[in-house]
């Protein structure tokens, strides 16, 4: 994030709250520093890995998109990091939390492809949040989505129906090879997805289950699933 003419690897505190706080484990940042990053050396000391969430949006040329608007915000360390990282930590079978542009960059790390802009696709909801406003607004629940019945998701909840926050204006267009649709929105946008055949919990959510964690049922039992998985992974180590 660029600040003063510095550059900052920065992530929002709720992440941190929702990993210490509900998952119960210990949060650290990983630089984007793409290859400059042994992403080997770096796994063999971690539990579990949650990609999370931003404002930039992820560079259509990873997925053969067309070109973004200009003006779009993107973050090529952060592609450059976390595309490659998503397929050593599925490949080494460690326990993966993908929220929102996590989400897309594990659909797009599969092959798949994203509407750019969602708002536009005929049929589409807005999914996007007033991000002028508090931030108490900009994570306020804002849709319900269905669970598709068996799956992860709807394992941890009660009942098939359950209301999420919204804060993204990319979503999953062609699902990636390999992945399992977790939860639909109103509009048919596809929501969550897991990984077929993943060797430990991979789950990624288009929604922001940090916000909140503590407080909200849905979100607690996504973290503490996550942070369970985790510390199943540090008593093997
Ligand atoms: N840019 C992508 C991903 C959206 C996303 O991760 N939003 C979270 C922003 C939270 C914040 O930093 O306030 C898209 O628009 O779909």
């Amino acid at each position: 994030m660029p600040k003063n003419g510095n550059e900052y690897d920065s992530v929002s505190r709720y992440y941190s709250e929702a990993v210490a706080n509900v998952a119960g484990a210990i949060p650290l940042g990983i630089p984007a520093l793409g290859a400059q990053l042994d992403g080997d050396a770096l796994l063999d000391h971690l539990d579990g890995v949650v990609f999370t969430g931003s404002p930039s949006n992820v560079e259509p040329r990873h997925y053969a998109g067309e070109p973004s608007d200009e003006g779009t915000l993107h973050d090529p360390a952060r592609d450059a990091t976390t595309l490659p990282l998503i397929k050593k930590v599925l490949e080494r079978g460690i326990p993966m939390l993908a929220i929102c542009r996590g989400y897309q960059e594990l659909n797009v790390v599969f092959g798949g492809t994203l509407f750019q802009k969602v708002q536009d696709q005929p049929g589409k909801m807005d999914h996007r949040a007033d991000m002028t406003g508090a931030i108490e607004d900009r994570f306020a629940l804002a849709h319900d989505i269905e669970l598709v019945s068996g799956g992860i998701l709807a394992g941890l909840n009660n009942g098939s129906r359950v209301k999420v926050n919204s804060v993204h204006a990319q979503g999953i267009d062609r699902l990636g090879e390999g992945l399992v649709v977790e939860a639909h929105a109103p509009d048919g946008l596809v929501e969550a997805v897991s990984v077929s055949g993943a060797s430990a919990f991979a789950l990624a959510v288009q929604w922001h289950p940090e916000w909140n964690a503590s407080d909200n049922e849905f979100s607690n039992k996504i973290f503490k699933a996550f942070g369970n998985a985790c510390r199943e992974r540090a008593d093997r180590r």
